[in-house]
């Protein structure tokens, strides 16, 4: 989406402004070691002034220009701050918190495409949801303006081969896979950075672990090149200076290297990962960032990062829970009354849920009426859907002001609505039943936006949003991060996903929140919550929670979890470990051990792993090498492209030894059943799955 001017924006800047006073008096020059002191030194500090033009950070103008766009515009303070910190314009780690919509994504992008231009290696650019992914890859696009091609690696988008490629966006799934296979050829050094959007995922219970698991092997493999080159220039040194032997020389080396599985303790060197500039250079540096993320410290020490944290947030955002025609503040007092007139219909309807749908029509009959728009919220597809249907039959939505979008003037559509509607009407890859309904409620002004919409239905619905054609939109909770719309009101039907059992928690409530009021776009912006007051009220004020490493090993409420047994196989698998000093450096670069009060804890969990391994035959102890290998079954778990995980393997090969006894051939039926994909716990197979 672009970052749309509007008649606002001045009050935006004027806030901006003011804290840019603030915060050059609290910055010195002992914040920036790195400082050349002159401008255009690229370093963005000179003489204790914190720098705010993005080109004092970046050399080429063309990329300069191609960040600010049409736009006038200086970086935050905190921005710079944050640039500005030691190391991290030569490629020092670095782990940031800010909230929704405070400006997080330029730092990030400033230093992965800084990194590309000084290193000419790829930058991989790691985003939870596939609608994040689109915009970020149409984003660079306009930004690297044809001089690197960008690479789409998500859904059905894209291989693994990224020769040649300045900056690849990919999901979660894939940079963990294309993470693989670098390791598996070894051409990890081929990547510059590594930005992990949303850096609170690590602690998903459910792809926590992939991120976990591909952030722990960039740690310890470039901790492993820079040991190895330490070592090597310790032996240079000591054999000019006729000195026997290369001890001491800043390599770590663990004891018990040429021992047998069991583990000893001593602290990974942290030599290896801090050093100078130039050892910056070379690796692989980690961005991440995130706006809920409370023990951002602890992560920035998994990742031996810089560590910067704001609570600057541009654009003001105020929360609310309605309850009838009562609107509360977050302190729980009345904030407001809904002036909605008594033939509102069901307003003070007794039942609640019938109340519940007229307050929610109110709140975006209010803002759509003000030229604002509306992101509903609801607990499922069938939800949005309903939601999308009732506020088109009842409600009145005029176009938002502002001017033709490129493709309505570029179409000669009197305006965008019709654009949209004609745009929407020549889609060629639908699913039939949603595009029935889109175009019902599109002509009106709504729509609506989840995963079982295809691609093109679900980028015409954000563009026929972000154009002021449609003003009100219902979604399900994968919009919730990052995406860049120009949301006044964000709107909770329900304060929970799916069913009750699975209510709404700080982290995600945050996220979904920080929808509304996005800087740039809007001057202010609103989240109000339907229903129950005191929960509500709960859920707002609750900070969210801090993360955990997901290779903890399995408890009663979490019995899915694989303790350190999938990370330890993949790192076998593509040869990164193999001795037993691999085996605890590699597992000191956990965010399970920056976490742990005592690392008997995570050599306990490691000794588990690789017996559960070493016993099901997915690796064995060869000898007399003393080394782990992988064995047939650990490289289908494991390898590249593989996307079992050791329990869905053995349940696989299980299948596959009572098949060998008797396979029926008489019918294809068996086999089917056979390469049916087997669902993860929890999952279900979805409609195009069976279809395939
Ligand atoms: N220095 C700046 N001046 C003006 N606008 C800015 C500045 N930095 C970022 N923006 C704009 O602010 C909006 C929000 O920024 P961004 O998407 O980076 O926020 P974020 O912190 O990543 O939010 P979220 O956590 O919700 O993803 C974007 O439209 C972006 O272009």
């Amino acid at each position: 989406m672009s970052d749309s001017d509007d008649d606002e924006d001045d009050d935006v800047n004027a806030a901006g402004a003011h804290s840019i006073v603030r915060a050059v008096q609290r910055v010195n020059a002992s914040q920036a070691p790195g400082s050349q002191g002159a401008a255009g030194s690229g370093d963005g500090v000179a003489s204790g002034v914190l720098r705010l033009e993005l080109r004092d950070y970046m050399e080429d103008e063309e990329l300069v220009a191609g960040f600010m766009g049409d736009g006038d515009w200086q970086l935050y303070p905190w921005q710079a701050e944050c640039l500005s910190l030691e190391g991290v314009l030569a490629g020092r780690n670095l782990v940031y918190s800010a909230p929704t919509s405070g400006g997080k994504s330029l730092v990030a992008e400033a230093l992965a495409v800084r990194r590309l231009l000084q290193t000419g290696r790829t930058a991989l650019v790691v985003l939870p949801y596939r609608a994040l992914c689109e915009q970020k890859v149409a984003h660079f696009d306009r930004v690297l303006g044809g001089r690197w091609p960008v690479k789409e690696l998500y859904g059905q988008h894209g291989g693994l081969d990224i020769q040649g490629v300045g900056v690849v966006v990919c999901t979660i799934e894939k940079a963990h896979a294309l993470v693989q296979r670098m390791l598996e050829d070894d051409s990890l050094h081929n990547l510059g950075c590594v930005v992990v959007d949303e850096l609170h995922m690590v602690g998903d219970e459910h792809r926590g672990n992939l991120l976990e698991c591909m952030l722990t092997k960039i740690r310890f493999k470039t901790a492993k090149v820079q040991e190895e080159r330490a070592t090597a220039a310790a032996a240079a040194t000591a054999s000019q200076q006729g000195t026997a032997g290369a001890s001491g020389a800043g390599a770590a080396r663990s004891p018990g290297s040429s021992g047998g599985p069991g583990l000893s303790s001593p602290m990974l060197s942290s030599q290896a990962v801090a050093g100078s500039r130039s050892e910056y250079e070379q690796q692989v540096q980690i961005i991440g960032m995130s706006a809920t993320l409370p023990n951002v410290g602890v992560v920035a020490r998994w990742l031996d990062a810089a560590l910067y944290e704001t609570d600057y947030r541009p654009v003001p955002l105020a929360h609310y829970v309605a309850v009838g025609r009562e609107l509360f503040g977050e302190d729980g007092a009345v904030a407001r009354t809904l002036d909605a007139p008594p033939t509102w219909p069901d307003m003070d309807a007794r039942d609640h849920e019938k109340r519940a749908g007229a307050v929610a029509a109110w709140l975006c009959h209010e803002t759509v009426q003000g030229g604002h728009s509306v992101l509903m919220f609801c607990n499922s597809k069938n939800g949005c859907q309903n939601e999308a249907r009732l506020l088109a039959e009842r409600l009145d939505v005029p176009e938002r002001p502002g001017p033709l979008c490129e493709e309505a003037a570029r179409d000669g559509a009197a305006s965008n609505r019709e654009w949209a509607v004609a745009e929407l009407r020549g889609l060629s890859h639908v699913n039939k039943s949603a595009q029935d309904l889109l175009l019902q409620v599109v002509p009106k002004g709504v729509a609506f936006h989840h995963a079982d919409l295809t691609s093109e239905q679900r980028s015409l619905v954000e563009r026929a949003f972000a154009c002021g054609a449609v003003s009100i939109l219902a979604a399900t909770s994968t919009l919730a991060a990052g995406v860049n719309l120009p949301v006044r009101r964000v709107v909770f039907r329900q304060n929970y996903i799916g069913t009750k059992d699975c209510p709404l928690d700080a982290t995600r409530y945050r996220q979904m929140a920080g929808r509304a009021g996005r800087a740039g776009i809007d001057s202010q912006g609103e989240a109000i919550l339907l229903g129950n007051l005191t929960n509500n009220l709960a859920l707002i004020r609750e900070p969210p929670a801090p993360i955990h490493s997901c290779l903890r090993e399995p408890d009663r409420d979490h019995p899915g979890r694989l303790g350190m047994r999938r990370i330890i196989l993949e790192a076998v698998a593509v040869n990164a470990v193999s001795t037993t000093a691999d085996v605890e450096r590699f597992v000191k670069c956990t965010l399970l051990n920056a976490s742990s009060p005592d690392f008997d804890t995570v050599v306990k969990s490691t000794q588990a792993a690789l017996q559960q391994l070493f016993h099901h035959r997915f690796i064995t102890w060869r000898k007399p090498d003393n080394v782990w290998e992988v064995l047939p079954l650990g490289r289908a778990s494991a390898g590249t492209g593989s996307v079992l995980g050791p329990d869905q393997a053995l349940a696989l090969k299980a299948e596959l030894d009572r098949a060998r006894e008797g396979l029926n051939l008489e019918c294809d039926l068996h086999l089917l059943y056979l390469v049916t994909p087997l669902p993860g716990p929890g999952d279900k197979l979805t409609n195009e799955q069976w279809k395939t």
